[in-house]
């Protein structure tokens, strides 16, 4: 029998955040009995089982068990679990990263030889099935490789592959994009409190404001300057209201915020220095 012959499915190791917003999706996709998950906090363990009917199982079973290893950790405990890996993996799996930064080379120097490394990027909107996900190959890894991390990421949204030294600004863009949009949320309903409406009304008009204002920028085919114009009548509100974000420094607060992600992203990608 071949390496891996036996194996199948997929191995979650860190339910965290991203690590439950990908399990619920591939749970969707290929059924709770080809999706375990690892995770060193028994309780959040046991909510995740009960919460996705998967099973919990500790790193060194769920290697024996699933074909493709997910490594959602946060990119400081990355060491320790390869460490955890490093005996066990071959390259018969498929080892899938989604951690903020961590080059492949430096998780394909701590695994066993020809051991296939994807990196990805998703967001946590995967949870509802609407993430976008990005993917780069390492070293070892093929066609096939993207391809299969490419359909199990499609599970939770959109897909895209671009060359891995894309990734920090990928990570500034879609990785952290979700918490721009919901700060922005955040601040428009607090801005409709100041102004009168309740709470819970101000939330239904941002919120259903912020999805349609997406709908249209997927579907229109429109670029979102010629959207905004539409909204912009001669002499009139937005006019007032976009004056005063050029008068803030809104665009350049975006740009900025979005450098700092990827700077940060880069940060956290390098080998930890052991004199620290
Ligand atoms: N959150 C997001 O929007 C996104 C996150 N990512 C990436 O996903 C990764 C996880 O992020 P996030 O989910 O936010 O972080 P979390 O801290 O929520 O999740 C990480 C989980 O992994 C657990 N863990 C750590 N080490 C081990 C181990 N050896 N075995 C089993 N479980 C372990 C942690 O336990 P404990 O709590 O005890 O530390 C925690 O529950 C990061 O690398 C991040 O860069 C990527 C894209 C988007
Ligand atoms: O904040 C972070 O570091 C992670 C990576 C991208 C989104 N969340």
């Amino acid at each position: 029998m071949t390496q891996g012959a036996r194996r199948s499915g997929v191995a979650v190791l860190g339910g965290g955040r991203m690590g439950e917003a990908l399990l619920a999706g591939l749970v969707r996709r290929l059924g709770a009995a080809d999706v375990v998950v690892c995770e060193r906090s028994a309780e959040r363990a046991a909510e995740l089982a009960a919460r996705h009917g998967v099973q919990v199982l500790e790193v060194p079973e769920a290697l024996a068990r699933a074909e493709v290893l997910v490594l959602a950790v946060k990119p400081q405990d990355v060491d320790a679990l390869l460490g955890l890996l490093a005996g066990s993996v071959d390259p018969a799996h498929l080892v899938l990263s989604v951690a903020a930064g961590v080059p492949t080379s430096r998780i394909e120097a701590a695994l066993p030889p020809g051991v296939p490394v994807v990196r990805a990027m998703p967001n946590t909107p995967a949870l509802v099935g609407e993430g976008m996900s990005v993917v780069s190959a390492g070293a070892h890894a093929g066609g096939e490789h993207l391809d299969r991390a490419e359909e199990l990421l499609g599970a939770v949204g959109q897909v895209r592959r671009v060359p891995e030294a894309q990734q920090d600004a990928v990570t500034a863009l879609s990785g952290s994009g979700p918490a721009y949009f919901f700060y922005a949320v955040e601040a428009l309903v607090d801005a409709g409190v100041l102004l009168g409406l309740s709470r819970s009304l101000a939330t239904d008009l941002v919120v259903q404001t912020a999805l349609g204002a997406a709908v249209m920028l997927r579907d229109s085919g429109e670029h979102p300057v010629q959207l905004r114009e539409a909204v912009t009548s001669p002499g009139g509100t937005t006019a007032a209201a976009i004056r005063e974000l050029d008068r803030l420094g809104v665009r350049a607060a975006l740009v900025a915020a979005a450098e700092a992600s990827c700077a940060r992203s880069r940060e956290l990608g390098a080998a930890p220095n052991p004199e620290d």
